[in-house]
C-alpha cells in the first residue's frame, strides 16, 4: 500500500468507538457529581461524555474549553480546575507554579505510563504485575536492592544509554551514516519531487531504527516501517483501553509490529554472548542487539523474566517514543524553512559558517550544528508550537496545588499549549504567541574582538518565561530521549538544507491530491505530544554540487 494511504486517520472507527466508549462508561461508572469544595469544576454540555468525546476526537478543542472567554475562564482564572474524563476525575493545571508542583517528587507519572503498556504496547498481565507489586508511592516489598525493583531498573536504564553524552553521541553518529544512506539515490542532475512528511517518515524512522537496533530488524521484516506507521497511527486510541473487540483494526496493527520486533529480538538473543563478560557488553554498538540502549532492554527483559508478549511490547513502545516525535517535529522545522526563502538562506548561511564554508555535510561538527542560534530558535519555536500535549502526573501523597489540598492518588494534567502559547509570555505585538515566528529565541548581540572590532551576532534566549515551556515534560519522568531528539532533527535538517536545493511546489492531502489550504496540526492525535501535520509539502529538490 502507499506509505501515504495507510495514514489517513481512523476516524470513522474512532467516532463510533468514542460513541461506544462514552455509552459504556456512562454506564459503567457511578462518580459523585455532588459540587465539591475544591477546585472548580469544567462544566460538561453531556455528563461523562463531552469531554471524553472532545479529549479523544479534538484535545485542542477540549484544552481551549477550559481556557477560552466563549466557554469558561476557570483554568486561566484559577489555575487549576476539576475535570471529568470518562470515568477519570482529573485535575488540569496551569501557571508556572502549579506546574513546578506537578514537578516535584511527590508526583509520578508511572501510573499513566503502565496504562500505556498494558493498552498501547500489550504487555503482559503476568510481567504488568511485576511493576504494580513494585509500588510507586513508598508500600513496595521491603528487602529489595535498587537495581532488583523493575521500575528503578527501567529509569536508570535509561539515563545510563540515553542521557550521557558518550551514549547520545553514538546514536548520533550512527543515525547520521544511516541518514545519508537514505538520499544516496538523489542526484544532482535532476529535481525529484517528494512530499515532506512522507519523505521523512520514512528515512527518518529507517535510519533511526537502524541506528537503535541495527538494520537487520528491518531485512528480517521487510514491512517494518509500514507496519510501524500502521502502529503508530494507533497507539494513542489503545490506551483508552476499550475492549477488542470494538478496536480490532488497532489491536492487529499492535500484535502484528510487536511480533516483528519480538522476531529479531530472538535472532539477536541467540546469537549475543550472554554467558561470558566481554567488551560487547558495553560497547557502543555491537552486531546482535546494535546499540547501547536496546541491549539495555534485553538485559532488562532477562533480570525480570520477561514473557515474549511483553518483550515484542518493550521493542514496539521504545520505537514508539524514538520516532512519534521528531519525526513530525522535522517535518515542521523543514516545512517553515521551504515556506521563507530567506530564512531557509539564512539557516544555510549559518551552517555554513560555522563550517568554515564547507559544503560537504561529511565534515560537519555535529556538537556546532547542535549550538547554531537561529536553527536552534526554529526547533524551539517549533515545539513551542506543535507540541501539545497533557503531561499527567499521580500524586503518590497528599499534595497541595495552588491553595487545594488533593488527596494521594488524585491525577494532574498539565497542557502544554496554555503555557506555550500564552500571549503574555511569548507574545509581541508584531508576533502573536499562537504564529510561528523563526526569530523569537534570539538575540542580537555586540561583540568586540581582540583587536577591537565590533560586530553584531545573533545568541540563543529563550523568547519566554523556561517555566512556561515544557515540551519534554519536567521532573524525574522527563523525556529521556530528549538529548538525541535535538541532534537527530537539527543534523536531518542541515543535511538535508545544505545538500539539496529545494522548492515549494504545493500542499497536498495525504492521499496525495492537491489541497488549498497550508498543512495544521492534525487533530485527530489525542493525546500525542508533538502533532503530526493534516497534510504534506509536496517539494523538488536536487542535490547541491558539494565543494569541500
Ligand atoms: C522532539 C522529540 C520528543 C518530544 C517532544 C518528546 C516528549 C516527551 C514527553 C512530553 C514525555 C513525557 C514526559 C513527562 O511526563 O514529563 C516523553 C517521555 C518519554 N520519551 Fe520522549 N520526546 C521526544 C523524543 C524522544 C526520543 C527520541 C526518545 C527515544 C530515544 C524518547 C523516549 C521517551 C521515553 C522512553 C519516555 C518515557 C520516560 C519515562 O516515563 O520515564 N522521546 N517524551
Amino acid at each position: 500500500m502507499d506509505p501515504v494511504t495507510m495514514i489517513e486517520p481512523p476516524m470513522l472507527n474512532l467516532s463510533v468507538f468514542v460513541l461506544l466508549f462514552s455509552l459504556f462508561v456512562f454506564k459503567l461508572t457511578r462518580v459523585d457529581v455532588v459540587k465539591s469544595a475544591g477546585p472548580p469544576r469544567l462544566s460538561e454540555g453531556i455528563p461523562f461524555v463531552t469531554n471524553a468525546w472532545h479529549f479523544m476526537t479534538d484535545k485542542k478543542l477540549y484544552i481551549t474549553r477550559a481556557t477560552c472567554n466563549r466557554y469558561s475562564k476557570v483554568l486561566s482564572k484559577s489555575g487549576i480546575a476539576q475535570c471529568r474524563l470518562g470515568p477519570l476525575n482529573l485535575y488540569m493545571v496551569a501557571g508556572k507554579k502549579n506546574i513546578a508542583a506537578i514537578f516535584r517528587s511527590s508526583f509520578s507519572s508511572d501510573p499513566w505510563v503502565l496504562r500505556i503498556m498494558k493498552y498501547s504496547a500489550g504487555y503482559s498481565q503476568a510481567d504488568l504485575a511485576k511493576f504494580y507489586q513494585d509500588e510507586f508511592d513508598g508500600t513496595r516489598p521491603r528487602g529489595l536492592l535498587p537495581e532488583q525493583r523493575i521500575w528503578h531498573a527501567l529509569h536508570s536504564l535509561y539515563d545510563h544509554t540515553l542521557m550521557n553524552s558518550r551514549s547520545v553521541n553514538a546514536l548520533t553518529t550512527s543515525y547520521l551514516s544511516y541518514f545519508r544512506q537514505q538520499l544516496v539515490d538523489y542526484s544532482a542532475d535532476e529535481w525529484t519531487e517528494v512530499r515532506v512528511y512522507d519523505f521523512l517518515k520514512i528515512s527518518m524512522s529507517t535510519a533511526a531504527t537502524s541506528s537503535v537496533m541495527g538494520s537487520r530488524v528491518i531485512k528480517l521484516n521487510p514491512d517494518f516501517i509500514k507496519a510501524f506507521w500502521e502502529y503508530e497511527k494507533f497507539v494513542e486510541t489503545l490506551a483508552f483501553g476499550l475492549p477488542t473487540w470494538l478496536n480490532w483494526p488497532a489491536v492487529r496493527a499492535r500484535d502484528r509490529f510487536r511480533a516483528m520486533c519480538l522476531k529479531w529480538y530472538q535472532v539477536a538473543d541467540g546469537e549475543f554472548d550472554w554467558d561470558n563478560p566481554g567488551p560487547h557488553h558495553e560497547a557502543d554498538w555491537e552486531p546482535a542487539f546494535g546499540s547501547q540502549v536496546s541491549r539495555g532492554l534485553a538485559k532488562f527483559a532477562k533480570t525480570f523474566d520477561l514473557s515474549d508478549q511483553s518483550i515484542g511490547a518493550v521493542y514496539a513502545l521504545f520505537l514508539f517514543g524514538l520516532h512519534a516525535n521528531t519525526i513530525p517535529i522535522c517535518t515542521w522545522v523543514l516545512m517553515e524553512l521551504v515556506k521563507d526563502k530567506d530564512l531557509l538562506q539564512a539557516v544555510r548561511e549559518e551552517i555554513s559558517l560555522a563550517n568554515g564554508n564547507i559544503t560537504n555535510i561529511d565534515c560537519f561538527d555535529n556538537r556546532k550544528v547542535e549550538l547554531l542560534p537561529l536553527l536552534k530558535s526554529v526547533y524551539t519555536e517549533v515545539l513551542r508550537i506543535h507540541v501539545g500535549v497533557l503531561i499527567t502526573r499521580t500524586a503518590t501523597q497528599s499534595v497541595t496545588v495552588g491553595n487545594y489540598s488533593l488527596a494521594k492518588g488524585s491525577t494532574f494534567q498539565a497542557p502544554t499549549s496554555v503555557a506555550h502559547l500564552d500571549e503574555t509570555a511569548w507574545g509581541t505585538p508584531a508576533h502573536p504567541a499562537t504564529k510561528f515566528w523563526a526569530y523569537r529565541h534570539v538575540k542580537e548581540v555586540e561583540v568586540t574582538s581582540s583587536t577591537g572590532l565590533s560586530t553584531k551576532r545573533l545568541e540563543f534566549s529563550l523568547g519566554g518565561p523556561s517555566g512556561l515551556f515544557f515540551p519534554f515534560g519536567g521532573g524525574k519522568n522527563m523525556c529521556v530521549g530528549r538529548n538525541f531528539a535535538k541532534p537527530e532533527v537539527l543534523l536531518t535538517v542541515a543535511t538535508l538544507v545544505t545538500q539539496f536545493e529545494m522548492e515549494f511546489v504545493s500542499w497536498v492531502k495525504l492521499d496525495g491530491t492537491i489541497s488549498d489550504w497550508p498543512a495544521a496540526d492534525n487533530p485527530s492525535y489525542a493525546n500525542a505530544v508533538a502533532a503530526a501535520p493534516d497534510r504534506d509539502m509536496k517539494i523538488r529538490w536536487r542535490r547541491q554540487l558539494v565543494h569541500s
